[in-house]
Order: C-alpha cells, then sequence, then structure tokens
C-alpha cells in the first residue's frame, strides 16, 4: 500500500500479497494521473490524499412526505443538542449529528462516525438501531450527501414533467419524488393496512416522472426502491439514455450518468485495484451522447443536471464542453453559488490532460499530439480548448473530498435558451425512425406485456368495480389499466395518470397501433412499470360480488373517490383497535358497536376506515371482510 503521502510503504510480505499490489499500483496509476491534472494545490495534496483513506460519515435525509418527517426533524435537533453535552465518550462525542447547511429545511443529516463503527461500535448499537429502523420505516434515507445534490438543485415542483435517464437504483428518483410530494408509506404502515388519506394526490396527477435506466434487472431494482411512494405518476422505461425517445420533452431532467465512480474511493475502496485513466476516456463519448440527447429532450426554460460521482476531467468538463459547443445556440450553464451556499467547492477546470495510454507516465496536452493512427479512439472532445473561459465552464462545480468531509462529486447545470435548430431537429426525426424501425425489428423478442385499458379489455369487469365501489365509472375508464388483453386473466389493475397513459400506450407492446409518420409524435417506449396499482384478483372461498380487493399502494387514491364501502370513524379507540388487529378477527368480537353494526351490514370484499379524529386525521386502514 502506499502511505498516506504516497509514497510506496514497504510490508514485509509485499511481494506475495497480489491483492496489494493491485491496490497499490491503482493509488500509484491515480495519483500520477490527479497530480498531473494539478487538481488541487501542491500543498493540498496530503490533505486530499488523506482523506481517501478515511471512511466517509454516515448521512441521511428525512423524507418530508412522511407523516412523521417533523417529529424526526426535532429528535435530529435533540440529538444534536444531547450528543454535545455528553463528555467523555469519544466515539459518542465525534456522532454528534450535524445537518447539511446546503439542504433546505435541514431536513439531511450527518454522524461524524462511519457506517461501520456506528455498525460495530457496543456504544452505539441503540443509535444503529433507531437508524436502520428509521430507514426501512422509511422516515429516513441513507444516502452519500454529495449524491443528494442534484436534486436539491433540480428544484421540483409538483406539476413538472422530470426525466430521470440513469436511474438505477433509486436514490435521486426517491429524493425527486419525495420533493414532488409523493406520498411514502412506511413498512409499519402497510403492515396494518393503516395509510394516509391523501387530497394532494389528486392535485399532482399533472406531475410525471420517468425514471429510466439501461440494466433491465436494475429497473426491477428501481420498480422495489420506489414503490413505498404510491404514485400514479411514474413510469419506469428501460432504454439505452443516449437512444431515449425522442418526442415528448420534459422540464426538469437528471443525466446522472455511468462513471468511473473515483469519487467514492472512500465509500469503496475495491475500486482502487481497478482504477485506470482509461476507464473515463472510454466512458467520455456515452456520457456525451446522454448528455447531447438529454438537452435534446428538455424543453426551452426547462433545466437539466448534469452528474457524476468521478472527479476525473475527461467524464465531466469535457463532456460539458463539447456539449455547449454543439448546443451552442440552444443551451448555456447556470450559476448555481446562490443555491448551494453553504456548500464548499471548486470552480470547473480550464485545463487538464489526456492520458496516453501507450506510456505508462505519459500525457497529451492537445489533440495534435495524438498520432494518427490513435485518433479514432481518442476524440478531440476530451482536449480542453481555448473556448473553456466563453463556455462558462467556470460555472461547473466539483466537491472535493477533503473540503467537507464528503465524497467527490461533479455537477454542471443546464438550461435551455431556446428550441432546437432545424438541423437537430431533423436529425432527431431521422433518430426516431431509426429507433422505431430497429424496435419494430426487435419487439417479438421482447416480452412485454403491454398496458391495456381495462375499458378495452373487459368493460363488465369495469362495471363491476364500479358498481360494487361506488366509483365513476368514466373516471375508471379513463385511467384503468391492466398487463393482459385475455379478459378472464386480468389478475391486477393499475391507475395510470393521463400522462403515463399517453406513454404507455406508446410502448414497445403496442407497437402495431403506432405509425411513424402520424404527427402526434408516436415512438416506441420500454415501459417495465407506470402508474400505481389499485386492485388486484381474489382467490375466494366465500361468496363475493366483486372478487378485485383494493391494494395498498392504491388505497389514498381510490378511497378519495369511493361513495359505498367507506366508512368515517372518529373515535380513536377504533383507530387503537384496529392497528393491533393480527390476521383474521370474528365480527361478533369487536368492541365497539358502531364497528360491528358496520362490518355486518357490509359484503364481503374490501372496506375503508377513514379517520377524522384530529390525531388520527387523513389516516385510513383497509380491511377485508372475508365471509
Ligand atoms: C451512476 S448510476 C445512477 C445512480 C442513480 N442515479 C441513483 O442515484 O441511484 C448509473 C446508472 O446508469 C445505468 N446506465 C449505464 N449505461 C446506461 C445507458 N447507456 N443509458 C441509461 N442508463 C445507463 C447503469 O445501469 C446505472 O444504473
Amino acid at each position: 500500500m502506499l502511505d498516506k503521502q504516497g509514497n510506496g510503504a514497504s510490508t514485509d510480505n509485499r511481494d506475495n500479497d497480489c491483492a496489494h499490489n493491485t491496490v497499490e499500483r491503482g493509488q500509484q496509476r491515480f495519483k500520477t494521473y490527479y497530480e498531473e491534472q494539478e487538481l488541487v494545490d501542491e500543498e493540498e495534496w496530503n490533505h486530499f490524499w488523506n482523506t481517501l483513506f478515511v471512511p466517509l460519515p454516515a448521512c441521511f435525509w428525512i423524507s418530508q412526505s412522511h407523516p412523521s418527517s417533523t417529529r424526526m426533524s426535532a429528535l435530529c435537533k435533540q440529538l444534536e443538542a444531547y450528543f454535545s453535552s455528553v463528555e467523555e465518550v469519544d466515539s459518542i462525542k465525534s456522532s454528534i449529528p450535524y445537518p447539511l447547511k446546503w439542504f433546505p429545511n435541514e431536513l439531511a443529516w450527518c454522524l461524524n462516525i462511519s457506517r461501520q463503527v456506528l455498525k460495530r461500535d457496543e456504544k452505539l448499537s441503540k443509535l444503529h438501531d433507531f437508524i436502520v429502523e428509521q430507514n426501512s420505516s422509511g422516515v429516513i434515507n441513507r444516502q452519500e450527501a454529495v449524491s443528494m445534490l442534484p436534486p436539491v438543485l433540480l428544484q421540483v415542483q409538483p406539476g413538472d414533467k422530470v426525466l430521470d435517464m440513469c436511474a438505477a437504483p433509486g436514490s435521486k428518483t426517491a429524493q425527486l419524488l419525495d420533493m414532488l410530494g409523493a406520498k411514502n408509506y412506511s413498512a409499519a404502515e402497510r403492515q396494518v393496512c393503516t395509510i394516509r388519506l391523501s387530497k394532494d394526490i389528486v392535485d399532482i396527477h399533472e406531475s410525471l416522472v420517468v425514471a429510466n435506466d439501461s440494466n433491465l434487472k436494475r429497473c426491477w431494482m428501481l420498480i422495489h426502491q420506489l414503490k413505498r411512494f404510491s404514485c400514479p405518476y411514474i413510469v419506469i422505461t428501460n432504454h439505452e439514455a443516449q437512444k431515449f425517445p425522442v418526442g415528448m420533452r420534459f422540464n426538469r431532467i437528471l443525466c446522472d450518468v455511468p462513471c468511473s465512480g473515483d469519487g467514492t474511493l472512500r465509500k469503496s475502496p475495491d475500486l482502487w485495484k481497478r482504477w485506470y485513466a482509461d476507464t473515463g476516456m472510454n466512458l467520455h463519448p456515452l456520457q456525451l451522447a446522454i448528455l447531447l440527447r438529454g438537452c435534446d429532450l428538455l424543453e426551452t426554460g426547462g433545466k437539466l443536471v448534469y452528474s457524476t460521482c468521478s472527479l476525473n476531467p475527461v467524464e465531466n468538463e469535457a463532456v460539458v464542453a463539447e456539449v455547449l459547443r454543439r448546443r451552442s445556440t440552444q443551451i448555456s450553464l447556470i450559476n448555481v453559488d446562490n443555491l448551494l451556499s453553504n456548500l464548499k467547492f471548486r470552480r470547473g477546470l480550464t485545463s487538464w490532460k489526456v492520458k496516453n495510454n501507450a506510456e505508462e507516465f505519459g500525457f497529451f496536452t492537445c489533440y495534435e499530439e495524438v498520432p494518427l493512427h490513435r485518433r479514432k479512439k481518442i476524440p478531440p472532445s476530451l482536449f480542453p480548448k481555448d473556448d473553456l473561459k466563453d463556455l462558462g465552464i467556470d460555472k461547473c462545480i466539483r466537491i472535493l473530498p477533503h473540503d467537507q468531509d464528503t465524497g467527490g462529486f461533479f455537477i454542471a447545470m443546464f438550461e435551455k435558451v431556446s428550441r432546437d435548430t432545424q438541423d437537430t431537429w431533423q436529425k432527431l426525426r431521422f433518430d426516431k425512425e431509426k429507433a422505431y424501425m430497429k424496435t419494430r425489428r426487435i419487439s417479438r423478442l421482447i416480452s412485454d406485456d403491454p398496458f391495456e385499458r381495462l375499458s378495452t379489455v373487459n368493460i363488465s369487469l369495469l362495471k363491476t368495480i364500479a358498481y360494487f365501489y361506488g366509483l365513476d365509472e368514466e373516471l375508471l375508464s379513463n385511467h384503468l389499466m391492466t398487463r393482459t388483453s385475455d379478459a378472464g386473466r386480468v389478475r391486477r389493475i393499475y391507475y395510470l395518470s393521463e400522462q403515463v397513459k399517453s406513454i404507455v400506450e406508446n410502448s414497445v407492446g403496442n407497437l402495431d397501433r403506432l405509425t411513424t409518420d402520424d404527427d402526434n409524435e408516436k415512438y416506441p417506449y420500454r415501459v417495465v412499470h407506470g402508474g400505481i396499482r389499485c386492485f388486484e384478483a381474489v382467490d375466494c372461498k366465500y361468496q363475493v360480488e366483486c372478487p378485485y380487493r383494493i391494494v395498498f399502494e392504491g388505497a389514498p387514491l381510490i378511497a378519495l373517490r369511493m361513495s359505498k364501502r367507506l366508512e368515517y370513524v372518529e373515535d380513536e379507540e377504533v383507530w387503537n383497535f384496529l392497528l393491533h388487529v393480527k390476521d383474521v378477527i370474528k365480527i361478533a368480537e369487536i368492541p365497539f358497536i358502531n364497528l360491528r353494526t358496520s362490518l355486518e351490514q357490509t359484503s364481503p370484499g374490501s372496506v375503508i376506515f377513514c379517520f377524522t379524529n384530529e390525531s388520527t386525521k387523513d389516516y385510513l386502514v383497509r380491511m377485508e371482510r372475508v365471509g
């Protein structure tokens, strides 16, 4: 291993220790590369370098959409005060929580202690258990501090159309959904089937969040991560972001591209042995293509955040500068200083060198130095040019690990200042047609069950549900969809907002119904998931009028519109009683006469109780009468 000064430190078994050697070589490559880039001043180097070997503090953000968020914020402040007053125990003293000053409303906190120590130190076991519990119940979300920055900058508002181009595993999408006001239901709430009746869910339908990732398995991770937000306006798509279908425009785009990730070396020291300058260079064309497509998908006046957890200028400034050149009349960089007061950051670099991989310690300073036979692999866009100041590259920001005890990160924020030029538009149309033809060819290979309107697949089922729950037939007809065209095989029924519906109706599975010459912007999306599940089939052993129950996620949305099987309850005792019902209870054993009578008069199927008492207001309980 290198010592903290970056010199080779000898260990007795070094020659035999292959793993150590590979780590050491990675560290040496990193050191040579970034010293050459003059990422930090010479006198700062040791501080920067040493920090890379210190584990990261544990950080989390508090979900503002969670009913316990106010309580949690207050608790963090109390903990801060309490820990500050404890004197004798070092591990406790050093774990004083502190709020991230740049995060709005003091909703993000760090403990001055790594996750590993928090796990191991017995004195901190209660704190550790508490954090794990709060994390699994969705009140807090553990995330590296710098990785919380892009959603903070995007400042999404209800009504926004948001695209997260490389979204998996979804920590930033979760933050975006939380900011949009999507309701976040805790595991505990799920267990007891209690949910908040959220009136604003009606008003936020106009929002749209498309979470995309090119890796299908990681799209499934996205579904898992995001399902705690009961949200009719989310779509998860599976595209290479650089080829994301053009047509629909977004006013907020997150472009958190795949990168070499050397800003995460503190969290994942394993990366040292895989650290090569080539990684960043090889990713540069993909990052450039994704960002270009992002800019093309942006509405005029819309904002896009480009981010990487890499320190490497070829993945950062070089990509941003090239996009500014190629879309010079349409986009510009935004100065983020005012949005991030209290955050220490460095301005975008205006000079860097490109690694010459033919030589161990060689660098090119300009494109002209690249031999002709290697120019195919080393594009000119990797190099700094004289125009960087004019392009405003200093508006990009780089967060260095030693400045405030974080990981490394890079961010550039763009605004679309004018519409696409005719040229860009022609090219996009061409891309679109190519994508359409290609998707047509491969569509038979994709086992993608298309979304179908329930009204088309099985209108009598729709009518049964509408009648049974007292729901408006027209509303259901407009929003309910299922993923089969076989009337007899409908198991899950989803509620999709208008915009989500229009996306899924343009999906690969519906390809045969699309045409490219349609001015209505038809293009095939590959939809993995959309909207919110509301009903599912039950295989009943007893007689039911409607064999479809209301599922947990969809209940707040559906309950608001039900005129049957919905009871308002004031008595707080009933609430406490229902919370503690385990599994099945006999109606005759219910100690509350009103509740008992009401259930006796209700036929089998889902029933929803809404609570009106001050302390339980806006919560509801979903129960099944099973016989
Ligand atoms: C840096 S991670 C994104 C992290 C994510 N934004 C979050 O906060 O949880 C990059 C993601 O990009 C995906 N990816 C890689 N190449 C892609 C491409 N061409 N188009 C879209 N996604 C891609 C990877 O599967 C990976 O999930």
